[in-house]
């Protein structure tokens, strides 16, 4: 069953959350390969993350170990990671200097590719590091939800929802 918990401000969201991904990274790490894979959105996520994990993962068992960590972000924009709106650079500028050395190994989108392009690069990216997995399955995915609904950048509504990976039709809901 799903537990929800509701925190007063992103002050006490803070520390709760980061023990989460400390005690999820360490969990993982028990297991088959001992790799902890851990999707990210952006948004206030990124500053939040970047105070409150460093400090949890001092306090965490040695399992937590971000060299062992495969970091991706779910709401990456096609933009080059110096850009403001590039979820990767925030991360890169605010979360990844704070984590021991080497620290995780990170995908991300490849600059100066266009569109269609830059999409077939990263579904090959997450191929390499999903290997046999059709669709790839994270140990833990820190979504953020803008007001309307949307995360990942999937807004509410919008035809892109619609788009689907080839061989894998669009199809309603058997209810
Ligand atoms: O492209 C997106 O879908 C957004 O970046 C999304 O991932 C973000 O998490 C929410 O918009 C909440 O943003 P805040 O945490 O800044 O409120």
């Amino acid at each position: 069953m799903a537990a929800v918990s509701v925190f007063p401000s992103s002050r006490e969201l803070g520390p709760a959350l980061a023990r989460i991904v400390a005690e999820a990274a360490a969990e993982a790490a028990q297991g088959e390969g001992g790799r902890f894979s851990l999707g990210l959105s952006g948004g206030s996520l990124v500053e939040l993350l970047a105070r409150e994990l460093p400090p949890a993962l001092s306090a965490a068992p040695a399992a937590a170990d971000p060299a062992r960590w495969l970091v991706a972000f779910c709401d990456e924009r096609l933009v080059p990671p110096e850009h403001p709106e590039s979820t990767c650079g925030a991360y890169r500028a605010q979360l990844l200097p704070r984590l021991p050395p080497p620290g995780p190994q990170v995908l991300s989108v490849t600059p100066g590719l266009g569109p269609a392009a830059a999409a077939r690069d990263y579904g090959e990216q997450l191929r390499r590091a999903f290997p046999g997995q059709q669709v790839p399955v994270f140990d833990l995915l820190v979504l953020g939800v803008g007001p309307d609904g949307h995360t990942c950048s999937l807004f509410p509504g919008h035809p892109l929802l619609q788009v689907s990976p080839p061989g894998n039709p669009v199809t309603p809901p058997a209810e």
